[in-house]
Parts: C-alpha cells; sequence; structure tokens
C-alpha cells in the first residue's frame, strides 16, 4: 500500500494549487461525471477536488487495500471482526428471506425471519390494542438504550415522523436523572410500554434507567414485568430482570450495536411506523446492498464516497467533515453518524496491531440547515480550516401545503454548496461595496472582510423524499461507506476497544463518591475534585 498512498500524495502535490471550479471549466459534463446514483439516490462529488486522475489513485487504493475481496467475506458470513472473532452480518437482517448463509455451521437466516416475524406481532398487537397496559390500550413507549441501542430507533423514529401511526416512542439514553424524569414525568405508567435495549444487557446507562423506569412503573400497576419487553442477546440476564422469554427479542453477536438498528433494537420504529413500513425500509438498505455487492467498484457509491472522504481526511489532512442534512427530520443523523463513523474507524492502531501512518476516521459533525447557516457556517466560508461538507438534500418535502418552504430549503442548500466552492473575490467585493456607494479607505477596509476564499468542498446526497425506504438506503450507504473507509486504512471498524477505560475508572470512582472507598489509585486532580463534588461543588480547605 505504501507505494500507492505515495503516488496520491505526490498527485496531490502536484494538483495542490488547482481550484475545483476549473474542474468545471475544464470539463463540461462533470456535473454527470462525477455523480452516481443508487438505491434511488444520487450522490454529487463534482464540487470536489477530486478529478479522473486523482480518482484513478483512489481506485487503486482501494483495488490495493482489498476492498472487494473483504466485502465479499463480510457479506459471506466470515469473521472479518478480527479482534473479537466475529462474523459481521447485520446485513442480513436486512434480507431475511435471502438464500441460506451459514455461520459456525448453522443457517442464520430462519433465526433472522423468526425473530422478524415475532417483533411484526408484537408491535401488530401493540398497536391493535392486544397488548396492553394496566390501564388499557398503549399509548406510549420508551426505549431505554444507549450508542447503538439508542441512536439508530432514536434517529429513525424523528426522521419518519410523517409514517407514524403506532403509539408515541420517547428514548432514555443518558444516565442523568434529569433524562429518565423528564421522559417519565408526562407518561401514564399504566399505558406505557417500556423497551429496554441493550445487547448486552449490562451497560450501566441502561441497566440504572431501567430499574428507575421498573420502579416508576411498578408504583402505578400490578405486575410491572408484563408492560417491559428487552432487546437483547443476553437473553438470560433479561431474564434475571423479570422480562419473561416471550419478551426478549435477541440478536447474535455478528450485529454490532451500531449497526443494530435493522434488527430487534429496531422494535420502536417498528411500532410508531408499522411492521409493513419497517420492511420499507430493511428494503432501501438491502437495495443499496445489493449495490454494493455487485457494483465496481468505479461505479460504487458507497466506494466513491469513501473515496471522497480518504481524499478530504487523509490525503488532504482535513481533519473533520460536517454533516449537513437539509432535512429537519434528520436532525440527529450526524449524532448517529458520529458514532457509526467515529466508533468505527477512530482508532489508531490498525488490523495488523501496528500504528497508522496517516489519520484515522475523521471528526464527524453537523447540524440541519439552514441552521447551521445561522451558527456554524461562516466558519466553514472564511475560516482557517477546510471542512469538507456533506449535504442531504430531499427534493420533495411532505408538506404539499408548505411546498413555498422546501423550495426555500433547497436553493438554501444548493445555494451553499455553490458559495463554498465558488467563493468571492476582492474585485467582486469592492465591486459590491462601491455599489453600497462605499468608496476610499473605508471601501478598502471593508472588502477583505468580505472576501469568501472559496473552493471549499462539498457534495451533496440527493433523494426524492423522505420515505422509510430511501432512509435505509441512506444508513446503508453511510454503513458502507465506514467499512471501506475502514478497509483502506487497514482498521477493524467493528470493535470499540476505546470505549473501555473510561468505563472502567466510572466504576472505581464511584464508591468514592458514595463515600464508601476513599482515595486509590486516582491522580490528584480526579480526587480533589470528587473530593468538591461530595462536599456539594466547594473547594476543600
Ligand atoms: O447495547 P449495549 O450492550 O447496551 O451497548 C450500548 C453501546 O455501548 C457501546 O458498546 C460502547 O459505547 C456501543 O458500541 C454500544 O452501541
Amino acid at each position: 500500500m505504501a507505494p500507492l498512498w505515495r503516488a496520491l500524495e505526490q498527485y496531490r502535490d502536484r494538483v495542490a494549487a488547482r481550484p475545483i471550479a476549473a474542474l468545471f471549466d475544464a470539463d463540461p459534463a462533470r456535473a454527470e461525471a462525477f455523480s452516481v446514483s443508487a438505491a434511488g439516490l444520487m450522490l454529487d462529488y463534482s464540487k470536489t477536488g477530486v478529478c479522473a486522475q486523482g480518482m484513478a489513485h483512489l481506485l487503486a487504493l482501494a483495488d490495493g487495500a482489498g476492498v472487494e475481496a473483504r466485502r465479499d467475506a463480510m457479506f459471506r458470513g466470515a469473521a472479518i471482526n478480527e479482534t473479537e472473532g466475529r462474523a459481521v452480518l447485520h446485513t442480513a437482517l436486512r434480507d431475511p428471506d435471502g438464500p441460506p448463509l451459514v455461520v459456525d455451521g448453522v443457517d442464520v437466516r430462519p433465526g433472522i425471519a423468526g425473530t422478524l416475524a415475532r417483533m411484526e406481532a408484537m408491535a401488530a398487537d401493540v398497536r391493535a390494542g392486544r397488548v396492553r397496559g394496566a390501564g388499557g390500550a398503549i399509548t406510549d413507549v420508551v426505549n431505554i438504550g444507549i450508542g447503538g441501542s439508542d441512536l439508530g430507533p432514536a434517529m429513525a423514529v424523528q426522521a419518519l415522523a410523517p409514517y407514524h401511526d403506532g403509539p408515541r416512542c420517547h428514548f432514555v439514553s443518558n444516565v442523568d436523572g434529569a433524562h429518565v424524569h423528564d421522559v417519565l414525568a408526562g407518561l401514564d405508567p399504566a399505558r406505557t410500554l417500556v423497551i429496554v435495549a441493550s445487547k448486552t444487557f449490562t451497560t450501566l446507562e441502561t441497566m440504572t434507567n431501567a430499574a428507575t423506569a421498573r420502579d416508576w412503573m411498578a408504583r402505578a400497576v400490578a405486575d410491572p414485568g408484563a408492560q417491559f419487553v428487552a432487546l437483547s442477546s443476553a437473553g438470560d440476564r433479561a431474564a434475571a430482570f423479570g422480562i419473561p422469554p416471550d419478551r426478549v427479542f435477541g440478536f447474535e453477536d455478528w450485529v454490532g450495536g451500531r449497526y443494530s438498528v435493522w434488527g430487534p433494537i429496531g422494535l420502536s420504529l417498528m411500532l410508531a411506523i408499522g411492521p409493513e413500513r419497517f420492511r420499507d425500509f430493511l428494503a432501501g438498505a438491502a437495495a443499496m446492498d445489493a449495490h454494493f455487492r455487485s457494483a465496481p467498484l468505479a461505479s460504487s457509491m458507497p466506494v466513491l464516497l469513501a473515496l471522497v472522504g480518504v481524499w478530504h481526511a487523509q490525503v488532504c489532512g482535513h481533519a473533520t467533515r460536517a454533516v449537513i442534512p437539509y432535512d429537519q427530520r434528520l436532525a440527529r443523523l450526524p449524532a448517529y453518524l458520529q458514532q457509526l463513523e467515529m466508533e468505527s474507524n477512530g482508532k489508531r492502531v490498525g488490523m495488523d496491531g501496528r500504528d497508522l501512518d496517516r489519520p484515522s476516521g475523521p471528526i464527524v459533525w453537523g447540524e440541519p440547515g439552514t441552521n447551521g447557516q445561522h451558527a456554524f457556517m461562516q466558519l466553514i466560508h472564511q475560516g482557517t480550516r477546510v471542512v469538507p461538507v456533506e449535504f442531504l438534500l430531499a427534493a420533495r418535502g411532505h408538506e404539499a401545503d408548505l411546498a413555498h418552504h422546501h423550495r426555500l430549503l433547497v436553493a438554501n442548500c444548493l445555494a451553499q454548496a455553490e458559495a463554498l466552492m465558488r467563493g468571492r473575490t476582492l474585485e467582486a467585493a469592492r465591486a459590491g461595496l462601491s455599489a453600497a456607494a462605499l468608496g476610499g479607505a473605508e471601501l478598502e477596509r471593508q472588502a477583505r472582510h468580505r472576501v469568501f476564499p472559496g473552493n471549499r468542498p462539498s457534495t451533496v446526497l440527493l433523494y426524492s423524499r423522505l420515505t422509510p425506504r430511501m432512509l435505509g438506503a441512506v444508513l446503508a450507504l453511510y454503513e458502507h461507506r465506514v467499512f471501506v473507509e475502514g478497509v483502506i486504512l487497514g482498521i477493524n471498524p467493528f470493535d470499540q476497544w476505546g470505549v473501555e477505560l473510561g468505563k472502567e475508572l466510572a466504576v472505581s470512582l464511584t464508591p468514592l463518591l458514595e463515600g464508601t472507598a476513599e482515595g486509590g489509585a486516582h491522580d490528584a486532580s480526579t480526587l480533589r475534585l470528587v473530593a468538591m463534588v461530595r462536599a456539594d461543588g466547594v473547594a476543600p480547605g
């Protein structure tokens, strides 16, 4: 791989001074040539510095890293999560009727289809009022989970609000008691279903919140266990918590937490939108899977998105990537992608156990547009750092009577992408000021502040509108993009050892805060902060 990286870096140096806009002047067909369509999505990556020759280098990198072989190994159930010795088969969850898929000697398809059927029966019973609370039909569902057991369903439930026709869904993740308190405060325990979503059923936050929710329910209802459901790989622990086996929806260790919305962890979404639309959500993802499996690297949307990402993060050294959905209902998508991308590729050691010799995956952040325009876009347009932007945009909204809102939304998104690339020269800034009747020294003083350097890269992911199927395709696209980036970097995107140390230290600090232990192997700053917290925020001595 080293010679391929070197060739790419030399190429970068050769084209460093070339503005993106000049690529359009040189190639009238650039907008079409640097776009790709799949599964109802269209990705336009023409407003980036990537050109045909650069793409050839990037594709050589993907080829050299063995992306296709690794992809095929993932889909056939090989144990590509090597640090944990596991297969990676969340893709099988969205293809329940596919051909036999044997992992460790067992065909996993019947189990997937069976669990999906159980979820559908449960969702149908709750939605029809056949599964009831002590006080009547279920009006509210509370999903208690964190990380992958929260971000996926919480994001998707918000994204698909126009399709809700089931109970209201709420999400509790933070161990901060304020979260569970505020969510439960507005609910009737006798008509609430609590979903405890935890792959391991050991996660501190989830177990603490689940116990609190059970106490809350027990104060109002004779049999609180009857209004609890568990989504977990650890049926025994769910049973010990008091949730009967027929209310436990299991999944295997080949489904990673941040890839789990497609199975039982998606139950809250299924309750909100119904089993049929949940199947559409799976079908959208399956369509992207089929594209990823069959398209050549050079026309594969996940591969191209990944290569643009590699160009920005590892080749050009842009440390962050902004994801800006011009789609208010995707407000939680950046948070979802933060886990998906940063927990997957935020690693400094490669699969071979050696330190990476280039940056790991980038910092991902974002907020919906147009809100971002009145907050952080200033820095993206005129700051000293380059932040590649990924815009997401629906051609149509769901609010037919508010089409004028949507036109303004679209205009703003496209304007941002155009402004980032084109910028505004000093001459143009001067002309604008003189048209506003400014002149002389004052004009010169003001003009530089109005210059936009331009040449700032962005991509646009366009879809007709955010249906369950579209959302499925978008999420699968991002999953595969993360996978391809991981392969190219030589990272295992499917473990997350970096979350462990903090958890261990929190366990050892809790007795100090309770006053049941003193000292221990903690630094002086930490011990002083503990003492201050115990003294109610007042400095000791
Ligand atoms: O579903 P669980 O086991 O409660 O884990 C929740 C989350 O915790 C992590 O293990 C680490 O933060 C995530 O990967 C996972 O999604």
